[in-house]
């Protein structure tokens, strides 16, 4: 068998993603972790997250509304709650996809806020300036955008915000920098992506939203774009990246470069005192 590149056994163990896992154990692994969070941090009743119709959220949601449930009944405390928040961009075109995924999750209470006024603006006021905000750099302000109005929402119910970032995104730093990627917990964080796409079919969620194509759909002009297409690497050769397989060299370069260049995403920011 061909060794492991030096790189791939490194990003291995600092994701700690495993090469197969018991769907079960990990779900349990995530709820429990939720729960565990919530009943240690006095004064914590919420957990809020933006559910887009995609992968990620539909699984992170389920297992958040599993988390706060068991703790209703464990404690008896009535009070916490998962709120799960609808963060179109004006017409969002698969929106039933998102509503199905709420209904499977069965959220306790669900915000919408569309968050078009407010990334419209933020663009205008840039560019009354004389700054040119290009489509991709857009997108990034609508992630920001989100990130704000689940802030405002946890701010509001006692509540932490969940992210969605797992191992396959976090290798690539597919994420906007303090948009998706600020969160104050991860339950996904280790796992890749045909490794959620297991705990959803444990979950026996609506296939269509595990086998749907992967879209951060954040730019206008290119709506829905597939991840694969914007990264040039698909999750499948990603996720067997992840796992320890052997992927082609030219494959895994692509992989080490977006690792390389997004380093600055999993740290916190810089100081004098780091390298
Ligand atoms: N497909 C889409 O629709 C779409 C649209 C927009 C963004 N995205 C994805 O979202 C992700 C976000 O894009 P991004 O990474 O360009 O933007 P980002 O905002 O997440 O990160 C870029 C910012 O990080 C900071 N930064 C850059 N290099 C740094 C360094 N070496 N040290 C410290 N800080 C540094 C700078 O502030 C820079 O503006 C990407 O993976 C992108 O492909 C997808
Ligand atoms: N349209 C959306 N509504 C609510 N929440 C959203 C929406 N788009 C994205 N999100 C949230 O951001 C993460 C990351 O999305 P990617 O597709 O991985 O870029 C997603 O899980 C939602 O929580
Ligand atoms: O984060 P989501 O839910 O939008 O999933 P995906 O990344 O598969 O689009
Ligand atoms: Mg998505």
């Amino acid at each position: 068998m061909k060794k492991l590149r030096k790189l791939q056994q490194e990003i291995i163990d600092t994701l700690r993603v495993q090469p197969t896992i018991d769907p079960e154990q990990e779900i349990r692994r995530s709820v429990d972790f939720m729960k565990n969070y919530l009943k240690r941090i006095p004064g914590l009743r919420s957990l809020v997250l933006g559910i887009s119709g995609g992968q990620d959220s539909t699984l992170a949601g389920a297992l958040a509304e599993m988390a706060v449930r068991e703790l209703r009944e464990e404690t008896g405390d009535h009070t916490y709650k998962f709120i799960a928040v609808r963060l179109p961009y004006g017409i969002q075109v698969d929106e039933s996809d998102a509503m199905r995924a709420i209904e499977f999750m069965q959220a306790d209470e669900v915000v919408r806020v569309d968050i078009k006024p407010a990334a419209d603006a933020m663009v205008d006021a840039l560019e009354a300036n004389g700054i040119k905000i290009s489509d991709f750099n857009k997108g990034n302000i609508k992630a920001r955008q989100r990130m704000i109005a689940q802030y405002g929402i946890a701010g509001n119910n006692a509540g932490i915000v969940i992210g969605t970032d797992h191992a396959a995104e976090s290798v690539t730093g597919f994420y906007t920098k303090f948009g998706d990627g600020g969160a104050d917990i991860v339950p996904l964080w280790r796992l890749d992506k045909r490794q959620g796409k297991a705990m959803l079919r444990y979950l026996n969620a609506p296939v269509e939203l595990y086998e749907k194509i992967p879209t951060a759909d954040l730019e206008d002009n290119r709506p829905a774009l597939p991840d694969e297409v914007a990264l040039g690497v698909t999750y499948d050769d990603i996720d067997d990246y992840l796992e320890g397989r052997s992927v082609d060299d030219d494959v895994a370069e692509k992989i080490e470069g977006w690792y390389k260049r997004t380093a600055h995403k999993r740290a916190l920011p810089y100081t004098v005192f780091d390298n």
